[in-house]
């Protein structure tokens, strides 16, 4: 397994205008820009890099969030959820229920860890993502779906309010671990209570992640059927702890796998770093590919399509030089290179 890395850390105030002074040597001015908040995170998704943020102020949530507030102030408004025996929720082979519940009851349901009231055993696992009024055409937005609570959470200011996607209500049970997937608008995850243990791949990585869509079919990350993921081993794994109140920035196409290590809230804000014409304009998860790339990809089946007109030596033959033809054309560096890339903080 390759070494793990440590996704880039800085604290709001100090160690941010640190890492920005040895980078640039202007410390003063720059502190000033920090101050602003704006320009902090436009250093940081410049890089397209993810980077754990601590110490940004976020509101009262972080204070006021128990299981008792949030079940009084968020209500019983239904929300439909993830219900899992196992802890590893797995998409792919669906391993979950999506069950009903009040808000309220979803809340403290989340919070034990036996319960008395179940769908599958006593032990289950919860996980919400909230979603918007008409979750197929809208996104979510906190401040729509629980006004009462959405007072207490301030997004950071880190981008233009014309970016601006959804922002989502991330709930999970102690030990839930979700699958490992990229979305593709920039993202600030807020962890407001909990710890939570979060894994990122690059996105150069993606061809040792055996990609199922957006999703990867490797779902034990810690120890990996190498039978059949031989490759998975290839891919350089970064990985932090966020503990309440910690944001992490998760760049888009950045391939995530979270762990609750304890019953967690969370808050995630979605934006758009490209035009709004680049996005799928029927993706109220923000994880459709963007229009170009899934354009691409039927080419892409179309060309596939056209080589089984050919005898298997012919067609293997034309596949290698359409590898070599697009590596050559749309590969920002060469592979080697990218599995040399260090995104720890040393490279600052
Ligand atoms: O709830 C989680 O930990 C997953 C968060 C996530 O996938 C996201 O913010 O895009
Ligand atoms: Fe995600």
């Amino acid at each position: 397994m390759k070494q793990r890395k440590l996704i880039t850390q800085y604290s709001y105030t100090d160690d941010f205008c640190t890492g920005l002074s040895r980078t640039f040597g202007y410390m003063n001015s720059f502190k000033w820009l920090w101050m602003t908040g704006l320009s902090g995170l436009i250093y940081i998704s410049l890089q397209r890099r993810p980077a754990v943020l601590r110490g940004v102020s976020v509101g009262t949530c972080c204070d006021r969030w128990t299981v008792d507030y949030l079940a009084e102030r968020g209500g019983s408004k239904d929300v439909k959820v993830h219900v899992s025996a196992e802890p590893q929720m797995d998409f792919l082979h669906k391993n979950f229920l999506y069950r009903t519940l009040p808000f309220d009851v979803f809340v403290r349901r989340a919070a034990e860890k036996k319960h008395a009231d179940f769908f599958i055993s006593e032990e289950e696992y919860y996980y919400l993502r909230s979603l918007g009024e008409d979750p197929r055409k809208e996104p979510a937005d906190l401040q729509k779906q629980f006004p009462g609570l959405a007072e207490d959470f301030c997004i950071p200011q880190f981008f233009q309010p014309g970016q601006f996607f959804s922002c989502v209500f991330r709930i999970s049970s102690c030990g839930l671990q979700l699958w490992t997937h990229y979305d593709v608008m920039d993202n600030l995850l807020v962890q407001v209570s909990g710890r939570k243990r979060v894994v990122l791949y690059s996105p150069q990585d993606a061809q040792y992640l055996y990609l199922s869509g957006d999703k990867s079919e490797v779902l034990d990350i810690d120890n990996p059927d190498l039978e059949r993921f031989p490759d998975f081993v290839k891919a350089r794994r970064y990985e932090c702890v966020l503990d309440p109140g910690d944001l992490i920035f998760i760049p888009a196409l950045w391939f995530h796998n979270t762990l609750a290590l304890q019953f967690g809230v969370g808050v995630n804000v979605f934006w758009r770093h490209l035009p709004e014409e680049s996005y799928d304009k029927r993706d109220p998860y923000g994880n459709k590919d963007l229009v170009a790339a899934a354009r691409a990809m039927q080419a892409t089946e179309r060309a596939l399509r056209a080589l089984e007109d050919l005898p298997p030596d012919y067609r293997d033959f034309y596949a290698r030089r359409m590898v070599l033809h697009i590596q050559s054309r749309a590969y920002s560096c060469p592979q080697e290179e990218a599995v040399q890339r260090d995104y720890s903080a040393q490279s600052l």
